[in-house]
């Protein structure tokens, strides 16, 4: 199928949420839609980080400050060699997606007028919980459903009207056709794989 590469270059979209909203799920899809690259900030946490959630600890400042340094470096190597990346991460705080804007080599400090893009997964906590239970019983992750109230407690959208809002109930398939339309207007989708 025709892909239209002028049309998916030089941008990032950060899928942030709460653990549970189903980041992964979708952005491995939506990278795999838009034939881009796909980046999940866990991979990018230091074991220690993993290792204090693990227990049950939320990370502090100190923990995510350095780790968002480091996803806003590799960011913007893909943003300056004109590609484009969806990346995975919780991106709580409006500070942190601060942090993350200033990928863009060009980002004016508390401007919003970044090619890096958030978007939200939204659901209710009681699904959230549901998802990381039955996460966590399959012995398939590090994060205990014990967070979640936590990471939900430090979300702060003030910035919403530059924060997409998706309901992360509905389908991947739709939150893609959502996103996509939303930021990448002209692109002509392909799922045939
Ligand atoms: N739209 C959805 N409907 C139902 N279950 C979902 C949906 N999205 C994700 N899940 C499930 O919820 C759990 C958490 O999803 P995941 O993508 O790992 O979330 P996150 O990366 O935001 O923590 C996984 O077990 C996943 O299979
Ligand atoms: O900022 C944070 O506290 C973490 O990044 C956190 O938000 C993230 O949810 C965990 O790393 C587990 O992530 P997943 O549930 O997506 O794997």
């Amino acid at each position: 199928m025709y892909f239209p590469i002028s049309a998916v270059t030089g941008k990032a979209v950060v899928i942030m949420g709460v653990s549970g909203a189903g980041r992964s799920t979708k952005d491995q899809i939506l990278a795999k839609v838009l034939k881009c690259d796909f980046l999940d900030a866990d991979d990018f946490h230091p074991q220690s980080n993993k290792e204090k959630m693990r227990q049950g600890i939320p990370l502090s400042d100190e923990d995510r400050i350095p780790w968002l340094k480091m996803l806003r470096d590799v960011l913007r190597e893909i943003l300056v060699a004109i590609n484009t990346a969806i990346l995975g991460c919780s991106s709580l705080q409006t500070h942190y997606r601060e942090i993350l804007r200033s990928a863009d080599p060009d980002y004016e400090p508390g401007s919003y007028a970044s090619v890096v893009k958030f978007v939200m997964l939204d659901a209710p906590a009681v699904v959230l919980a549901a998802r990381l239970e039955k996460r966590a019983a399959e012995g398939k992750h590090f994060m205990p459903v014990t967070l979640l109230q936590s990471q939900l407690d430090l979300l702060q959208i003030h910035d919403s009207k530059r924060i997409l809002k998706d309901d992360a109930t509905l389908s991947p398939q739709s939150t893609v056709n959502t996103i996509t339309s939303f930021i990448f207007p002209s692109t002509t989708l392909s799922w045939s794989n």
